[in-house]
């Protein structure tokens, strides 16, 4: 069955404290799940794309949780496989009063650093529109960067778009070392979808110029540059264009918005929207996940995303 977005990663159960300041002293937390790549399919199933997720969760209750979770958003999970032996990665969350907070992984080792290039099946690929790839995956060991590398050929065997977002963690490694393994990366990718800082540490520059004129030296067929609360940047043909943010009614937790920012715009390129189209589209989700809790939590259905546009009417009783 053709799909439009597969992506392959690591997804975790994310447990956030019920109370704010220092874990040591945090009592409870809600679970729930996390996981960039899963984010993004889960994002695109909502807005009525196919969307297919190639991982390795551990063989427990988490990882079948997990599995679950997804099969029931409606996402291809053939391809997730439970690993015995293995614990399902697992993330914390510490808040401050401030506002200020942190990530705790536990993941070390993950699971889907049992997966090896071979495990890639040719035929996964030869029926997807675009395989979307994240700096998390191969970040987390030298066998995901080596996986990572023979999905880009895959995709690139089999006329797949690639959609890249770097996702910098530096909890997970060094700057240098997200540079050396992503950097190569980017010669091959046909819409990046990046942060301000992230584009930085990659090409060394800050100015959007540069970037772009660096992105498109590379090939890049569109640059796409997210900006926060200020909204967002696309480069695509020569064109750039400042999109301007979509006012969110209250922000309560922005992680997983640049996740429902790329499933968006994905979504926008597979109907073969306008650059400004495509940009207002993503914009006006990352800021509808920033107002509910959770990573994926927020991430809309299209019905959704087009009353919020002023697209249809929305019915509330
Ligand atoms: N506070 C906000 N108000 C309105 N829109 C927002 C806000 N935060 C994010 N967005 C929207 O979501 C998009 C993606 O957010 P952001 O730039 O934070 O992505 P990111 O850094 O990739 O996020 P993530 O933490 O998920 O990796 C922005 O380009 C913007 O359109
Ligand atoms: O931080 C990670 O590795 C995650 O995948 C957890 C979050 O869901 C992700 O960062 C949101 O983009």
């Amino acid at each position: 069955m053709m799909k439009d977005v597969i992506t392959i990663g690591d997804a975790m159960i994310a447990f956030s404290p019920s109370s704010t300041g220092p874990l040591k002293f945090v009592q409870s937390f809600e679970r729930r799940i996390g996981g960039a790549e899963l984010n993004v399919a889960i994002g695109c199933a909502r807005l009525g794309l196919s969307s297919g997720w190639i991982s390795r969760l551990g063989k427990d209750e988490f990882g079948q949780h997990i599995k679950t979770f997804a099969r029931g958003e409606g996402i291809d999970t053939t391809e997730v496989g439970l690993v015995e032996g293995y614990a399902t990665s697992l993330l914390f969350k510490e808040l401050m009063a401030s506002g200020a907070g942190r990530t705790l992984y536990y993941r070390k080792p993950s699971p889907t650093e049992t997966l090896t290039p071979d495990d890639l099946k040719p035929d996964y690929f030869k029926q997807a529109k675009i395989l979307h790839l994240t700096g998390i995956f191969p970040a987390l060991s030298q066998m995901n960067v080596e996986v990572t590398k023979r999905a880009i050929k895959l995709a690139k065997e089999h006329g797949v778009k690639i959609a890249f977002d770097p996702n910098i963690r530096l909890r997970l490694w060094s700057k240098e070392e997200a540079r050396q393994t992503l950097f190569p990366l980017l010669k091959d990718v046909d819409i990046l979808l990046a942060g301000d800082d992230e584009l930085e540490l990659l090409l060394g520059t800050s100015s959007h110029d540069e970037v772009i004129k660096q992105t498109v030296e590379m090939g890049i067929e569109y640059t796409i540059i997210k900006r926060g609360e200020n909204g967002s940047i696309g480069h695509y043909n020569g064109e750039t264009l400042k999109a301007n943010p979509v006012l969110a009614a209250k922000v309560v937790d922005t992680v997983g918005a640049g996740d429902g920012f790329d499933a968006g715009f994905l979504y926008g390129y597979l109907q073969g929207w306008s650059l400004e189209k495509m940009l207002l589209f993503a914009n006006t989700i990352g800021s509808m996940v920033v107002e509910v809790i959770g990573d994926n939590e927020g991430l809309p259905y299209l019905e959704e995303v087009q009353a919020r546009l002023g697209e249809i009417e929305r019915i509330e009783r």
